[in-house]
């Protein structure tokens, strides 16, 4: 149990978002562990800011159920969890889109979509009023496409190297992501004198990259 150990607990993903997050966090001043060659998940010492090395989907559970203080992570993956954190800030950092795939030859109705985000995909779905199965997949979610196993895909799109590769269309940006600070609500107010200064310095680091 860490509850109550560490001055700050944040959840970072490991993975693309780690390196920009905690530059960005240490950026605002924050002491932070080091977390590079580490074995352990629990970086930190006890009474300092704790970093916990996360998979990237579990981030907003661990911040939602106050594991975690605050935590970085990306908007389509807080689109998927369904979790109502608080997003104070847009890093600007990250940044990619979820867009639905095809293949060219696939031009009839959407009947089978795989995708890494069903909840988020049967939500477009439900909105559009279209019918289809959602296969949920654990990656490569391109081959679907490719193989006929689904007749489209939502996946990841960042510089669209990917698709392009493999012969896919982009038919549709269905949404924008890129890495967000997510806070804990009763953590916002309990250790508001270590939180609202972070979260104001990260707001001006953000808008500073948004001019720069
Ligand atoms: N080109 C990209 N491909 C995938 N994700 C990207 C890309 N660009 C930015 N991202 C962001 O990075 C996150 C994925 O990071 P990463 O690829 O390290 O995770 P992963 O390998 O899928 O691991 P995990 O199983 O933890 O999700 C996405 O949620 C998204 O917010
Ligand atoms: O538009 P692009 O710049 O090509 O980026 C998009 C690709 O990047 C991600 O894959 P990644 O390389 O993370 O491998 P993964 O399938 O293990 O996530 C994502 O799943 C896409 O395939």
């Amino acid at each position: 149990m860490i509850r109550g150990k560490y001055a700050l607990t944040l959840a970072l993903p490991k993975g693309r978002n780690l390196k920009d997050g905690y530059a960005a966090l240490q950026r605002a001043g924050l002491e932070l562990p080091p977390v590079e060659g580490e074995r352990t998940m629990i970086h930190g010492q006890e009474g300092k800011v704790a970093i916990l090395e996360l998979r990237n989907a579990d981030v907003p559970l661990y911040v939602d159920l106050g594991i975690a203080d605050a935590g970085v992570v990306g908007k389509d993956v807080l689109l998927e969890s369904g979790r109502d954190v608080y997003e104070p800030v847009d890093l600007r950092t990250g940044v990619c889109r979820l867009s639905l795939i095809r293949h060219p030859d696939s031009t009839g109705p959407i009947r089978r979509i795989a995708t890494k985000y069903p909840n988020f995909t049967g939500r477009v779905l439900r909105e559009r009023g279209w019918v289809a199965d959602v296969l949920e997949l654990s990656g490569n979610v391109e081959l679907a496409a490719l193989t006929g196993l689904a007749d489209a895909v939502v996946d990841v799109v960042q510089t669209g190297a990917s698709i392009r590769a493999a012969g896919l269309k982009e038919v549709e940006v269905l949404a924008h992501s890129s890495a967000r600070l997510i806070v804990n609500r009763q953590a916002l107010k309990l250790k508001s004198d270590l939180l609202r200064p972070l979260i104001e310095r990260l707001r001006q680091q953000s808008q500073a990259l948004a001019e720069g």
